[in-house]
């Protein structure tokens, strides 16, 4: 943000001073008021004033331009917007301040040279001028470097913001070209002569210059960066008409028109200034009021540098006009503006860009990427397959533990069984001891039999409890109720048989003892006592056996606990191989569709390619048929521009009457 520069530059005077008249005195940049004898007048209706500069009549406009203007015309060729423009009341020397003298070139002539001068000093970039200049006059723009009032319409687009529709704007190469022109546009000016002036500008003029800028040999570099960008910059030299009273100048006729056109641009200019001087950027600003605004705008609180000369006349008889000069100045002084480089992308470099852009998508489809993809991918099939395997070989051990686990459960279900048997089996000894001894209690079985079979050891002894009976050996119970639990039948009985004992075993058991097979003699150890005498060593043995069961039994508990703590380790590891499978699978699926969605962007892309490529072919066409028409249409004008003004040139020394038809 910056403030716009005001500088204000008194002419000299066109009458002598007089004794009795009211003096404006300058004090370095102080403007204020003194009456005749030199005391200042410090009344609210007229303070003192100061600016940014202030130039008495010696000054000359090389000394306006260097101050003033001259930094705008470097900002511009640095890419800047640039205006400065002369205010003030008619005859106060805008005209004279603008365009100059002879021997005193204005700071437009200076400003052309600054330009020119500037840009052969930079080196590394090409300039491209352009120049235009234009009048609105009556409110109608008129294209000074072109004959006739032609009316230019105002158009605004998002690109070229508010222009001119239809003004000419010539390519030039160097000072000269452009005095040239200037002077062209100098002659198609509205001027008039009034009361005040001799030589009134009766419209506001506005040279531009256009001035372009890349740098040299940019587009053909690698990269595109700001250096592709093309700068643009727009420097508006501005005189305006003077405001005048219509007393004063005397104005009627065509000369009043004028006057009041100039005198209502000129309140909205001040009324522009006005809002923005309160600092109401944000509030409605009226520059569509006047065409002046509207292509000052960006001059006003916008994107420029902006500076104004307000030129001003000394005498006694303007002191009012001056007052009304400087308030304007001092509220333009409180103007702040924006002003940045402006830089475009031009075609070229924006194709450049796009075709960049492409060539790295390619790249990033064609190339790198996709064998980064198709890496993942094959990484990921692996990943699958490798766990697939270890899947199925999870599946397999699980399967063989469960094998495992179901034969030991089994296994340990036998000795379990076996282990019952065993007990039945112990406490059916038991039982067994229990009643020999009450038999030998009872005097039934004598105590030494008891001891003898007791102590006597019987290898091979069978559980009898489970012994099935021969089939030839049938006994009647009558009175026997007795609980055996085990039969105290042996496997077999010899051939001899002590009867006493039988008859006692069998407690009045009635038996046909024919059918018995007697024991033979010396051999006849009763299978009571012998059985008994077993009854005792089982007992140990069954002891120790079961025992021993317990312990494998526990071993086995044990081996059960931990297969099934592997069991279920196995399953989870064989679920989580599962969920990482699944999750694989996923994967694999998202790449494929990205895979697929790559080539669909990249199909896209080159489609757009070729779109891009057949645009610039038909805007190359289009640019060679319009430069075509355009160089007919440049030779055409040229022919009648020149045959025009042989044809004035004829009129003005031709003194007999007017032909009735001009023949062009
Ligand atoms: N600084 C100056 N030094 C010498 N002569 C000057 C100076 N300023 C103005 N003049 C002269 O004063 C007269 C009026 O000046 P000029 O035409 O520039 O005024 P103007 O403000 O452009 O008036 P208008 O608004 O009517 O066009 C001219 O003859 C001009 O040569």
């Amino acid at each position: 943000m910056e403030k716009i520069s005001v500088a204000v530059r008194f002419r000299p005077s066109t009458t002598e001073p007089n004794p009795s008249d009211r003096q404006w005195r300058l004090d370095d940049n102080r403007i204020s008021l003194h009456r005749p004898l030199g005391t200042p007048i410090t009344a609210s209706s007229a303070p003192s004033f100061s600016f940014d500069l202030v130039f008495d009549h010696y000054a000359a406009n090389a000394s306006v331009h260097e101050l003033l203007t001259r930094p705008i015309i470097l900002a511009a060729v640095d890419g800047f917007n640039g205006t400065a423009f002369a205010y003030g009341q008619t005859s106060s020397g805008k005209t004279y301040t603008m365009n100059g003298s002879d021997s005193d070139p204005g700071i437009i002539q200076l400003a052309v040279r600054d330009v020119f001068g500037t840009i052969q000093m930079v080196t590394d970039r090409e300039f491209l001028i352009r120049v235009s200049y234009m009048e609105i006059y009556n409110e109608e723009i008129n294209d000074l470097l072109v004959l006739g009032n032609q009316k230019l319409p105002i158009h605004e687009s998002l690109e070229r913001g508010v222009y001119v529709a239809g003004l000419r704007e010539e390519i030039v190469n160097n000072t000269d070209q452009v005095l040239e022109l200037i002077k062209l546009g100098e002659t198609n000016r509205h001027f008039g002569e009034t009361n005040m002036n001799a030589r009134s500008s009766r419209s506001h003029t506005i040279f531009r210059m256009v001035i372009e800028s890349s740098i040299k040999n940019a587009i053909s570099s690698g990269d595109v960066s700001s250096e592709d960008a093309i700068r643009v910059s727009v420097l508006n030299l501005v005189d305006l008409a003077g405001s005048e009273r219509i007393a004063k100048t005397g104005a009627g006729g065509v000369r009043l028109k004028e006057g009041k056109h100039i005198n209502k641009s000129l309140m909205v200019l001040g009324n522009v200034i006005n809002k923005l001087s309160e600092g109401k950027q944000r509030s409605h600003i009226p520059y569509r009021d006047s065409k002046l605004t509207r292509i000052l705008q960006p001059a006003l609180g916008g994107n420029a540098k902006t500076s104004i000369i307000c030129t001003v006349a000394p005498e006694e008889i303007h002191v009012e006009e001056t007052k009304g000069t400087l308030q304007f100045a001092s509220r333009a002084k409180r103007i702040t503006n924006c002003a940045q480089v402006n830089e475009i992308l031009t075609d070229a470099a924006l194709l450049k860009r796009q075709k960049l852009e492409i060539e790295d998508l390619r790249k990033k489809l064609q190339g790198s990427h996709s064998e980064v993809l198709e890496q993942v991918i094959l990484k990921q099939r692996n990943d699958m397959l490798k766990s697939e395997m270890e899947r199925d070989k999870l599946a397999m051990q699980l399967e063989e533990e469960r094998k495992a686990r179901e034969a030991l459960e089994h296994h340990i279900k036998e000795q379990q069984k076996r282990m019952d048997n065993l007990n039945d089996l112990s406490l059916s000894s038991d039982q067994t001891l229990n009643l020999c001894q009450e038999r030998v209690g009872s005097g039934e079985i004598s105590q030494e039999v008891f001891n003898a079979n007791n102590e006597t050891q019987l290898d091979g002894f069978k559980t009898p409890n489970f012994k099935s009976m021969p089939s030839n050996f049938v006994m009647k119970r009558a009175t026997y109720s007795g609980a055996i639990e085990s039969s105290p039948i042996p496997d077999s009985f010899d051939s001899t048989a002590d009867e006493d004992m039988w008859l006692r075993l069998n407690k009045g058991c009635t038996t046909d003892l024919d059918t018995l097979h007697m024991t033979p003699f010396g051999n006849n150890q009763s299978f009571l006592s012998r059985d008994e005498s077993l009854g005792h060593t089982s007992e140990e043995m069954s002891i120790k056996e079961t025992s021993s069961q317990e312990t494998e039994c526990s071993l086995h508990k044990q081996e059960l606990e931990a297969s099934k703590e592997q069991c279920a380790k196995l399953e989870n590891e064989c679920n989580l191989l599962r969920e990482k499978n699944a999750s694989l699978g996923q994967a694999l699926s998202m790449s494929k569709e990205n895979v697929e969605l790559l080539t669909a962007q990249k199909e896209e892309l080159l489609k757009n390619l070729n779109i891009e490529k057949q645009k610039m072919k038909d805007l190359k066409d289009e640019i060679r048929q319009f430069s075509l028409a355009f160089t007919q249409r440049e030779s055409l004008l040229t022919s009648l521009y020149s045959k025009s003004k042989a044809m004035m040139e004829n009129l003005k020394s031709y003194r007999g009457p007017i032909p009735e038809i001009l023949d062009y």
